[in-house]
């Protein structure tokens, strides 16, 4: 029997278990930071936090890190690595990777996603539900590309970058690390680190009173 722990049981750790069951994972055993006040998600029970799950190594094939920001992410994903576990990458059935295609350990491809030829994904990067990641890019570590986003071909993202729902990206673009682009936008320069961009051309995002 294959026996996965997911460590994280919010909304992200739900749609890793159903990717990792439906991927032919056979047990799925959830660990929470939060646990034992939050004993559950859904029909899974938690089985502890990640303390304890670092002293389970022996009882897993792989675990699976299912936190949101992407330095928790990779934090976490370091932990397990270092005590011995392997990390898992999950591919849902529905979603497309070209075989040409690398995907970083610790990633996530959700149902409907596509990644074309020769593209390049680092370690725990999520290409979510409907996302198109174009041939030849090349992300680095725990980037997320939203929901519905697209990214043409050729493109660089920095290490954490988080492409929101829905955005686009043009062909060729270069975007720097720890990056946010707002829900919609559609990035048609280089893009410094650190920048949030909103808008369509996007530009940086600004508060008014
Ligand atoms: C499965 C899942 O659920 S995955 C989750 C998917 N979710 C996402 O992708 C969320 C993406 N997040 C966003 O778009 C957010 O609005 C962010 C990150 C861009 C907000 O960035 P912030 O810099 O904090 O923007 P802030 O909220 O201060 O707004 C600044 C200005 O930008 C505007 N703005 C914010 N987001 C957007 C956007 N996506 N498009 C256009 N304008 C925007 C605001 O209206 C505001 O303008 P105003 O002061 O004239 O009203």
């Amino acid at each position: 029997m294959q026996v996965l722990a997911i460590l994280g049981a919010g909304g992200h750790g739900k749609v890793a278990a159903d990717c990792a069951e439906l991927s032919g994972w056979q047990e799925i055993h959830f660990y929470d930071d939060a646990w034992p006040e939050k004993s559950s998600v859904e029909h899974w029970p938690v089985h502890g936090n990640s303390r304890r799950l670092l002293a389970r190594v022996g009882d897993y094939d792989a675990a699976f890190v299912a936190i949101g920001d992407g330095k928790r992410r990779k934090g976490k994903s370091d932990e397990l690595k270092q005590c011995g576990f392997n990390l898992a990458s999950l591919v849902h059935p529905s979603a497309v990777v070209s075989r040409y295609a690398t995907l970083g350990e610790g990633s996530m491809v959700v149902g409907g996603a596509v990644i074309n030829a020769f593209a390049h994904l680092g370690n725990g990067c999520v290409i979510n539900t409907g996302a198109t990641v174009g041939h030849d890019c090349v992300l680095g570590f725990g980037v997320h590309v939203a929901p519905g986003a697209n990214i043409a071909g050729h493109v660089v993202i920095g290490d954490y970058s988080w492409i929101g729902i829905g955005a686009k990206i043009i062909q060729d673009i270069r975007v720097g690390a720890d990056v946010t682009i707002g829900a919609g936008a559609t990035v048609i320069t280089h893009l410094p680190q650190g920048v949030t961009v909103v808008g369509t051309p996007a530009r940086p995002s600004v508060r008014h009173q």
